[in-house]
């Protein structure tokens, strides 16, 4: 019941594979939800011997990675949850998440409410998740509470250096993630860090018209805010080096909305071997304060999107390899929370859902720039698998897990009332968009877990919890 396929040892067939060495028409045998060969073309198949799945011109990827989903369970299941959210992975292609210690309640910030979440996900997860912990001031300098978050399974921790709109969620400084490195380089495992620190402006009173406007959200969280935060994150990762006092520690950047001085200061830390990376996410490539319709506070979201020449650079730097990957930032919330009457910037939850739509989002504006579909598959397997030490996941290879998705680019649909979006809210702001790329089929470690608008009738993903025994291998960071 948890496959829509009985078989476990099957071939599936396709003319696009995307493998590490390239686009190949082949084959690949699962066995026991592994890859166990891989063969070219009409190559030596087994295919009298086992069932075999044809996908024809589809193409067959490894399942997406999102290192940066917010689904809020415990607590706040009505925000979106484990069953809804790994659902919508699955109809996305998406086979593996990590979710964030912040928006559940309690959040994830011990090793007791670590593993309150991982109870709270059993039986309701459709396709794996991962868990990053939670870095506070309350934490920080307390290396044994740290220790045991981590000897628990937390894939390495996440901290704010500006208010998170979480109460039980406090922010840090660089004072307090400096006293986690030496933790974390211990375990090999990253600190993930929302990189704004609020800057110093006049209070001022807005009226209801100006504070419909993105514009007047977007002045109050200048690019300063990203900038000042990166800076601080460079000087403490130049500890991180070979031979430095946090070597093996590595600082990742979330969600990077400034494509100027912010990311000049992150490509200079990484020319000095700093081990540092950055995401960015699709909302941030697809739009621009321009085009934003005054009062639509479905496009709220911290940092906040920014101009048109600023999302163009931010494409670019993602091209150019200057930022790593891409993540989701999946952050929904009740739409009561949106204030879309007022139609508020100022008043409005902050957070894009998205989670379902990331690879045709993706892929459609990839498209337009010409960019192929392997490395389509970097940014969004290969190199979150590599960032979070998912050594069984990220590519098709033999010996990984047999996580693909399935799915046809060339197809484009449009996203209406007929486009099904498994989201627990369905307001996103990609409503009215018509985008390129249909998923087909999604196999998580071999369980086809989505087909053509269908789950399988049981959840059988895992939660994936960081093993000691992992650590001995080691981190191979980017
Ligand atoms: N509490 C949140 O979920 N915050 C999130 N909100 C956004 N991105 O607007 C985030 O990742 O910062
Ligand atoms: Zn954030
Ligand atoms: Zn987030």
């Amino acid at each position: 019941t948890c496959s829509l396929h009985p078989e476990t040892k099957f071939l599936i067939h396709s003319k696009r594979i995307v493998t590490p060495n390239g686009m190949i028409a082949g084959t690949v045998e699962v066995s026991e939800g592994k890859i166990v060969s891989i063969s070219v073309n009409d190559g030596d198949l087994n295919a009298d011997l086992l069932p075999i799945l044809d996908f024809e011109n589809c193409v067959i990827m490894p399942g997406l990675i999102d290192v940066h989903t917010h689904l809020n369970e415990p607590g706040r299941a009505d925000w979106e949850g484990f069953d809804t959210g790994t659902r919508a992975a699955a109809a996305g292609g998406l086979t593996t998440l990590i979710d964030m210690p912040l928006n559940s309640y309690p959040t994830t910030v011990t090793k007791e409410t670590l593993e309150m979440k991982v109870q709270a996900a059993r039986n309701k997860l459709y396709v794996d998740v991962g868990f990053w912990g939670g870095l506070t001031p309350d934490n920080a300098h307390n290396s044994s509470a740290l220790t045991e978050l981590l000897d628990a399974g937390a894939l390495g921790l996440k901290s704010f250096m500006c208010p998170s709109g979480i109460n039980d969620f406090p922010m840090t400084d660089e004072n307090d993630i400096k006293a986690s490195l030496p933790v974390l380089a211990m375990y090999k495992r990253p600190i993930l860090v929302h990189s704004e620190v609020p800057q110093p402006s006049e209070e001022q009173e807005f009226s209801l018209e100006q504070r419909r406007k993105y514009s007047t959200y977007l002045n109050t969280r200048p690019a300063t805010w990203e900038r000042e935060a990166v800076s601080k994150l460079v000087n403490l990762a130049s500890d991180t080096i070979v031979g430095g006092s946090a070597e093996g520690a590595h600082i990742h950047i979330v969600h990077l909305s400034d494509s100027g001085e912010t990311l000049n200061l992150i490509k200079e830390a990484k020319v000095r071997g700093f081990k540092l990376s950055v995401e960015t996410c699709p909302h941030y490539l697809s739009f621009s304060v321009e085009n934003i319709p005054d009062g639509d506070t479905r496009f709220k979201c911290a940092p906040p999107l920014r101009s048109e020449e600023n999302r163009k650079k931010l494409w670019n730097a993602l091209i150019n390899g200057d930022i790593d990957f891409l993540s989701s930032d999946h952050s929904p919330a009740p739409p009561e929370l949106k204030l879309l009457e007022a139609g508020d910037f100022l008043g409005a939850w902050g957070g894009i859902s998205s989670l379902q739509l990331v690879l045709p989002i993706t892929w459609t504006h990839a498209k337009e720039n010409g960019v192929p579909l392997e490395v389509i598959s970097k940014w969004w397997s290969s190199m979150p698998a590599k960032f979070a030490n998912l050594q069984n996941k990220g590519s098709i290879e033999v010996g990984k897990d047999a996580d693909f998705v399935v799915w046809d680019p060339e197809t484009s649909f449009d996203v209406n009332e007929d486009f099904q979006i498994f989201h627990k809210h369905k307001i996103t702001p990609y409503s009215g968009s018509r985008l390129f790329g249909r998923v087909i089929a999604t196999f998580v470690r071999g369980q086809m877990v989505y087909h053509e608008g269908h789950h399988a009738l049981s959840p059988c993903g895992r939660p994936i919890l960081a093993s000691v025994t992992e650590n001995s291998v080691g981190h191979h960071f980017i």
